[in-house]
């Protein structure tokens, strides 16, 4: 490659440079050396070793290249040999380079790649002398690769404007003091994955979760009414059962045992445990009496969060759309308790509700007589659990009873269509220690009801290391997952490159979730991919954008993702956390849930559990999970019900790619379900080009980000708190996968760059973050527990809450430990009951 086609030019102003320096700044000894060699009787126009503020000042984009010398930047004669082609190549602290009298064009070339630009500590070289337009050349030619602290040029002299060319981006790949411009191409470690063709194509796999063909069973097979069955099929376009739908409701209907739930994400619990409870109450009316909403409450059904309760009271009530005598509530919060005392004394048959919401009913409301319930359901069991609702559930558990219940009513009502006992059912799409623990507290003699249409074949099918017990988690089938090797300095830009990639033709994707450890990650990506177009390409023009419409609670959680959006396929931008106040998330998720233009939402893991959102296509772990658990939800919002998803988990080299045997273990033909990228072969799809055109293109992408933050101090900042959040989350992996997420390998340097930040690790400090609680002491505690499998999440249920509540501590915006512990109070009882809702479906 030509050096000239890879320089970036900055044009350096006459006038500084014939300034006669003044000997100031930098170290004095350097003034000293500087004075000295000045007295020594060079040339006038040579001894001139102006300050570097007056020399590199690039004025095209305004960006000071003003103290681009280095502390360390010697102007001492023995540092010449640097000078020739490996100037730049020598690791360790290289120290500057002279060069005095004439030099013909290009005789000096200083660090870099082709990609160029300088690594971590570059410091500058000093030319003195009068040099001939382009003779000095920064970066570029492939053979210059500068290390950790090699040196750049400095030039003293009279050149004329443009004789120095740094980098090759359009504006120039400079930076201010303690800034590091390091390379995006060069010195990434390698990865230990061997990325080679697939010996055996692995034949698509069969939905998982899907409905059931007709011939293989009905709605009424499985001893549904006839009116139900109809209702679902013309209102509610569902002509079969899932597995588990066919297994709970035969079940369920023919017996009064506990159940126990277990399924994939995506495969219709929550139709499988409301359908028998529809059902039997339908068939209490008679000629005779007929329910309504006084008749009793039969069913109570609790679920960790309102957004939760909310989708599961929607799918009720489009169910009851065929008896609407029956007649159900929620009680979840974010009403006043009158309003909900009212509703409740009207009658209700059935009841969602959030744990810690019911348990103060329970405790303080008269009306709410629970001597009828027949049925206790407990959805997302494991999420019960982990917010800390144990308590809760015993009391409402021992409220309710056991007793033997009435066949006949006061008002002459048959109720043997219900269960003589109470039935509770457990509802999960894992089993964890935390979900058997719940069983033990709700659950009498239950009968596990499993059911996966796909099983045998699985059991044919999976290779040797999927046969086993243990596996992490079980993910729907026909999920495509797929996994990227990328270095941390490649992070930012392959993920753009991929979304890119993913939205270059309309209608491949339509929506996509980018999954981010911390909120701040979050605010700081949504910042980015929205920023205002800035055409990579020549004559790119932007995108056609269609108008946004709006709310007061979304104008800042919705923009267009400039970032990768192509000319005919826009794509609208979402962003949620949890630091968001509720009806800003409620609205922001309505709008991605409702939105038929392509979408993508970049969030925390409050997205992650239980959420039915329609038409999601691609799931991106931009952060890994925090557990495998928390991947099973991730990727479960996609490929539900049968539908086609893709997912693809960001993994850096080195220890976190032993990660790929514990997704592996989930997957239906273990390490084969699994589909290997490397950050070239991602970047390369993304920003396109002939040849290697495309590491250029990724090139000038990261510096225009690079600048973009640089240029303001909003963005920087965001930018900064994403970074130290994003490495305190990054400490809060589950014990037993915390080798393979270790903070000590984490390169904290090339991180910056994945959060387009030019300092230096050490220097970034965001006020009114809070200080890191891990102490060394702790760490080492952590690391030999987890050295002695004593920390694992099933092991640990206090080390998992723990966890859990430092995770919700990062989604907030931190400030002082006072107002920390007050959000994280708030956020706490925000989860557990209060405030507004997910309305969405
Ligand atoms: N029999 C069916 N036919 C077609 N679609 C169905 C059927 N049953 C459920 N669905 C659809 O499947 C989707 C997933 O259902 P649901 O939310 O109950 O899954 P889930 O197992 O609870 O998932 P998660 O574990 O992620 O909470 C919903 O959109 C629902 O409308």
């Amino acid at each position: 490659m030509a050096d000239d086609g890879m320089l970036m030019n900055f044009e350096i102003g006459d006038a500084p440079l014939l300034a006669k320096p003044p000997f100031q700044g930098g170290r004095w000894k350097d003034r000293l050396a500087a004075k000295r060699e000045a007295r020594r009787g060079l040339p006038d126009d040579s001894t001139a070793r102006p300050h570097a503020r007056e020399i590199f000042t690039e004025r095209r984009h305004d960006v000071q290249v003003e103290d681009y010398i280095g502390p360390g930047s010697s102007p001492r004669a023995p540092k010449r040999q640097r000078l020739d082609d490996n100037a730049g190549s020598n690791g360790g602290r290289n120290t500057a380079a002279i060069v005095s009298g004439k030099l013909p064009p290009g005789s000096i070339k200083i660090g870099g790649t082709r990609s160029t630009v300088f690594h971590d500590d570059t410091r500058p070289a000093f030319v003195s002398g009068k040099l001939p337009p382009g003779s000095i050349k920064f970066g570029s030619s492939s053979e210059n690769q500068g290390r950790n602290s090699s040196t750049a040029a400095v030039v003293s002299g009279k050149l004329p404007p443009g004789s120095i060319n740094a980098g090759r981006s359009k504006d120039g790949a400079v930076g201010k003091p303690g800034q590091v411009i390091s390379s995006l191409f060069t010195f990434n470690p390698s990865s230990k994955t061997t990325f080679e063709e697939p010996e055996e194509a692995v034949e698509p796999a069969k939905p998982s979760n899907a409905p059931l063909t007709e011939e293989m069973a009905t709605f009424t097979s499985m001893g549904l009414s006839v009116r139900l069955a109809a209702h679902l099929s013309t209102k509610l376009e569902m002509k079969a059962p899932t597995a588990i739908q066919k297994a709970a409701v035969t079940q369920m209907i023919k017996d009064d045992s506990d159940v126990f739930i277990q399924a994939e994400t995506g495969s219709g619990k929550t139709l499988a445990y409301l359908l028998p409870i529809v059902d039997r109450i339908l068939a209490m009316s008679s000629k005779d009496a007929q329910v309504h909403r006084d008749s009793g409450l039969f069913a109570i059904v609790l679920a960790p969060t309102r957004e939760l309760c909310k989708q599961i009271a929607g799918v009720l009530e489009k169910l009851l759309r065929c008896a609407p005598w029956i007649v159900s509530t929620t009680v979840i919060g974010g009403e006043s308790k009158q309003s909900e005392k009212a509703r409740l004394r009207k009658g209700v048959n059935i009841l969602v509700a959030t744990p810690g919401r019911l348990a103060d009913h329970l405790e303080n409301t008269e009306v709410l007589i629970v001597n009828k319930v027949r049925w206790l359901i407990l959805d997302e069991g494991d999420r019960l659990m982990e917010l800390g609702f144990e308590d809760e559930i015993k009391g409402i558990v021992e409220r309710i009873g056991r007793r033997t219940l009435d066949k006949r009513d006061a008002n002459g009502l048959d109720l043997t269509s219900l269960p003589t006992r109470r039935v509770t059912a457990l509802c999960s799409a894992t089993m964890k220690m935390n979900v058997q623990r719940l069983g033990e507290i709700s659950l009498k003699d239950a009968v596990h009801v499993k059911a996966d249409p796909t099983e045998e074949d699985i059991a044919k099918q999976s290779n040797s290391e999927n046969e086993s017990d243990n596996k992490a988690f079980a993910a729907p089938a026909q999920l495509k997952q797929a996994y990227a090797v990328v270095p941390a300095k490649l992070r930012l830009v392959t993920l753009t490159a991929n979304l890119k990639r993913a939205f270059a033709r309309r209608g491949s994707i339509m929506k996509a979730i980018v999954f981010i450890s911390c909120a701040d990650s979050v605010d700081f990506h949504f910042s980015l991919f929205s920023r205002p177009f800035d055409p990579v390409e020549e004559g790119e023009s932007p995108p056609d954008t269609p108008e946004i419409v709006k709310s007061e609670l979304t104008k800042d959680t919705i923009a267009h993702g400039t970032a990768f959006s192509g000319k005919t396929n826009p794509v609208i931008l979402h962003k949620l956390h949890g630091s968001l106040a509720q009806n800003i998330r409620t609205a922001t998720l309505k709008h991605f849930s409702q939105s038929t233009e392509p979408c993508v939402m970049v969030c925390t893991d409050v997205a992650s559990r239980g959420l039915d959102l329609p038409n999601v296509d691609y799931i991106v772990e931009y952060d890994p999970p925090f557990s495998a658990d928390d991947h099973l939800h991730r990727v479960g919002r996609t490929a539900r019900a049968g539908k086609e998803g893709r997912a693809l988990i960001f993994l850096m080299p080195g220890n976190e790619e032993e990660y790929v045997s514990i997704l592996a273990s989930g997957y239906k033909f273990g390490k084969k379900s699994l589909t290997p990228h490397t950050a070239e072969e991602l970047i390369r799809k993304g920003f396109g080009g002939t040849g290697r055109e495309w590491e250029e293109r990724a090139t000038e992408w990261q510096l225009e980000v690079e600048r973009w933050t640089l240029e303001s101090p909003k963005y920087l900042e965001m930018a900064r708190r994403g970074y130290q959040s994003h490495i305190r989350a990054y400490a809060t992996h589950v014990a037993n996968e915390r080798h393979i997420f270790d903070m000590q390998t984490l390169h904290l340097g090339h991180l910056a760059k994945a959060f387009a930040l030019r300092d230096k690790p050490g220097s970034i400090k965001v006020p009114g973050l809070r200080p890191a609680k891990m102490t060394k002491a702790d760490r080492s505690v952590a690391a030999r527990k987890a050295k002695r499998g004593e920390t694992g999440e099933e092991k640990a249920p206090e080390g998992e809450r723990a966890r859990k509540q430092k995770k919700l501590e990062l989604d907030l915006p931190a400030v002082d430990s006072n107002e920390v512990a007050k959000r994280m109070r708030r956020k706490m009882q925000e989860h557990m009951a209060a405030a507004n809702e997910f309305n969405i479906g």
